[in-house]
């Protein structure tokens, strides 16, 4: 039996929830009218009771109680928290106490205002950690670099539901975990929710591993990798909350469909005024400008197009700008752009020479290196303009000098008055012009000499990248070949001629722009969280990090769902090797999304892949084997998809997705839905929101990550074939989006590979 009414607590946790809400409604009140009042509205809330222990009893609230101001955020947090204070109870008597604490932990944390006790105990605290980690026995736990010793007699699990208290169970980690089982056999709400009260080991590991250290997690489809990303962020404010605003935190996620797929999430952990946005919004903000981006999308030209040539060249593109090959190339043009700003001439004022070409060149060069070019040349305007206004009177003083000593001479010289008087007022006049000129000379020298260096835009330095194969093979150490070097060129200068640029443009564009002109601070986050990290290639996430300036980065991803594999990664080694040296790597092969009969299946298309994954082993739950299902046409096609739609909501199933291959066969079901459906369904695209209550009809590159009780895939039009890698991988995708029920529509089993 898993939870028990009649545990011998039941009465007393009971009364201790009811404690709680009291008081979390109090302080919710007095915060929210004034702190005077704190007194009066304990007392109107605790005066009906009298079986509070004695220290919680309500004259002893009454005493020395202190109202402490609470942040908006914390208000909100205690808001929510209301309807499940806590989900969990451990009882640890610590080495160095006498006394047995009693911990009860929840979302959000909660101070006694009388005694600092801790009513409720925040789950990210370090104390917290023994829930999640800590078997019964000898245990310790580490908060702030100190270790307590201790030991924990009591692990407990509370089913709270709108403030009830349902079940409670006493638990080991030992035991399987019903709550973890219970959780994951509920039906999916389209959206993504925290699971803080079924934290597993491995994934607390990562939620709660070094903060100051990057993180890689490869991880299977539906072990966790989004939430616990979400998590680690939560985590990561709770611990520095002095420090970091949740502003300038970061998550990159693959689409706008996606954020709204994580938003339920988010307020739930705390992270909801995160900055969530996609790698091309955010570039786009770092470049400052609104490009237009190529329309066409690459993956699904490569499985549509019957122009193939174009099509692989298209892709091989895009692999060679994302690659490694391109972090030569730029560094090279860099150098090659600096050096074309080293100065030849010294910095003079008429005859005299204020600033020697070297000692400029040495601070552009070497001085001022933290700083991109054009601030660099900023720095360098100022301070031959500092030395300028130093140095001006001097050289006038100079020049009245000269002027002076000369009339001076002729004064007192033998010539005739006359010769002396007319050889004066020359000189007089020369003097005036010479000091005018020099004025003249001193007012625009700075700008004259700054001249030379001729400012382009980004764009422009971008474009003259591609102008000239040669040159390009060249900086690229011979990496590239002269022919593939021209290959590129013309390929780029098309799209520069239609005035758009690909998604690929957009990490060496960056590169450039952080060198050259620097990004904007408020763009700059401290810490960030990539999702479906497999997709980035590796000059985009090079470029992230020199542009933001930190290595502090949680990389979540899965290669064996890498479907943009022409430009994103193959292996993490080169990541871990070459931007992320300070990363630690971790796995995760557990899914807890699926039933153990779709991950079997799963499993099957993962061998057929030319790297070698581990098998995922799924948790635990068991559910009906996926199912073949000859499709009909038309009509008849949207009858059966709503007929198995109608009897799967009558097992209270709520979530359902059509997948197909590509955008086509979605399309065509989509238009067969506007003619002949009746419940109502929706086709996806990458902007919108996902829907409740609709039938989505999705197709499988944009369902990644989105999870539904129960998907079918469709093929219409469209096969899955097995000689193709990347339609492997975009199967593997949709047959690991469901919770529960599998089916596969087609006209042949074979059309789904694994016939
Ligand atoms: N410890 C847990 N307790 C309860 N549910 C969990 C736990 N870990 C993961 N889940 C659930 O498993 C499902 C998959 O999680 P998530 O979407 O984060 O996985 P993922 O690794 O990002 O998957 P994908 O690779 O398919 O995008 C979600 O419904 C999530 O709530």
């Amino acid at each position: 039996m898993p939870f028990e009414h009649e545990h011998p607590d039941f009465q007393q946790e009971i009364q201790r929830l009811e404690f709680t809400k009291r008081y979390i409604d109090v302080v919710i009140k007095t915060s929210e009218s004034s702190k005077d009042k704190f007194q009066e509205n304990m007392k109107e809330a605790f005066e009906d009771i009298d079986w509070l222990e004695s220290s919680l009893s309500y004259s002893s609230l009454l005493t020395n109680a202190r109202f402490f101001e609470m942040s908006r955020d914390e208000l909100m947090q205690l808001k929510n928290a209301r309807k499940k204070p806590y989900f969990a109870r451990i009882d640890f008597l610590r080495e160095d106490l006498n006394e047995k604490e009693i911990l009860y932990i929840g979302k959000t944390s909660l101070y006694s205002r009388e005694n600092q006790e801790q009513i409720i105990v925040d789950w990210r605290s370090p104390i917290a950690n023994l829930y999640y980690e800590g078997r019964l026995g000898e245990v310790q736990y580490d908060s702030y670099e100190e270790s307590f010793h201790g030991h924990l007699s009591l692990k407990r699990q509370f089913m709270i539901e709108d403030g009830v208290l349902d079940e409670i169970r006493d638990i080991d980690l030992t035991t399987t975990d019903e709550l973890l089982q219970e959780s994951l056999s509920k039906s999916s709400s389209n959206r993504l929710t925290e699971i803080i009260s079924t934290i597993q080991e491995e994934q607390n590991k990562i939620i709660r591993a070094d903060l100051n250290k990057p993180i890689i997690v490869q991880g299977a489809a539906g072990s966790g990798k989004t939430t616990i990303a979400l998590h680690r962020i939560s985590y990561f404010i709770y611990q520095y909350k002095e420090n970091f605003a949740p502003e300038q935190l970061m998550i990159l996620a693959p689409s706008r469909l996606f954020i709204d797929y994580i938003s339920e999430a988010l307020p739930e952990l705390g992270v909801e005024r995160v900055r969530q946005t996609t790698y091309q919004e955010y570039v786009q903000a770092c470049l400052g400008e609104k490009l237009t981006m190529a329309e066409d999308n690459k993956l699904v030209r490569l499985l549509e197009s019957n122009d193939t040539q174009e099509t692989q060249l298209a892709a091989w593109a895009s692999s060679i700008k994302g690659s490694p090959v391109f972090q030569v190339v730029l560094s090279n043009y860099l150098k090659e752009i600096y050096k074309s700003f080293y100065p030849k001439e010294d910095f003079t004022v008429d005859k005299f020479r204020l600033f020697s070409h070297k000692k400029f060149i040495q601070l552009f060069k070497d001085d001022y290196q933290y700083l991109p070019l054009y601030r660099r040349l900023d720095k360098l305007k100022a301070v031959i303009q500092n030395d300028l206004a130093k140095k001006k009177k001097n050289i006038i003083k100079k020049i009245e000098a000269y002027y002076d000593e000369r009339i001076e001479r002729a004064l007192y010289s033998g010539k005739d008055p006359e010769k002396r008087r007319q050889y004066v007022s020359v000189a007089l006049d020369k003097k005036a012009d010479r000091l005018e000129e020099i004025k003249k000379s001193i007012r625009t020298a700075v700008p004259t000499y700054m001249k030379q260096f001729t400012k382009k835009s980004l764009f422009r330095y971008y474009k003259e990248l591609f102008a000239d194969a040669d040159r390009l093979s060249k900086m690229s150490g011979g990496k590239l070949s002269e022919e593939d070097a021209g290959l590129l060129c013309e390929y780029n200068q098309k799209l520069f001629k239609k005035k758009v640029y690909e998604r690929e443009d957009l990490a060496l564009m960056l590169y450039l722009q952080e060198n050259l002109f620097g990004i904007p601070k408020d763009l700059r986050a401290k810490n960030i969280v990539i999702d479906e990290a497999q997709d980035y290639s590796f000059m985009e996430l090079l470029s992230l990090k020199k542009a933001l300036d930190t290595d502090m980065f949680t990389l979540v991803g899965d290669l064996a769902q890498g479907i943009h594999s022409y430009r994103g990664l193959t292996s993490w080694e080169q990541v871990l090797d070459y931007i992320f040296p300070r990363a630690t790597y971790t796995e995760l092969q557990k899914s807890y999304r699926t039933t153990v009969e779709i991950m079997e299946k799963a499993n099957e298309l993962l061998k057929l892949l030319p790297y070698s994954f581990p098998e995922v082993e799924p948790v635990v739950r068991h559910g009906k084997s996926p199912e073949f299902i000859k499709r009909k046409d038309g009509q008849d096609l949207v009858k059966q998809l709503e007929n198995q739609v109608t009897s799967l909501k009558e097992e209270d199933y709520k979530t359902f997705a059509v997948i197909g291959k590509t955008m086509k066969d979605c399309k065509l079901l989509h238009s067969l839905f506007e003619k002949h459906g009746e419940l109502p369904f929706k086709l996806l695209q990458e902007q919108e929101s996902i829907p409740k209550d609709e039938i989505v009809i999705v197709p499988s590159y944009l369902a990644k990550g989105l999870e539904f009780d129960a998907v079918m895939v469709l093929s219409i039009e469209e096969k899955f074939s097995r000689e193709s890698e990347l339609d492997i991988k975009l199967l593997y995708v949709a047959m690991t989006r469901p919770l529960h029920r599998l089916y596969f529509y087609g006209m042949e089993e074979d059309n789904f590979i694994l016939g």
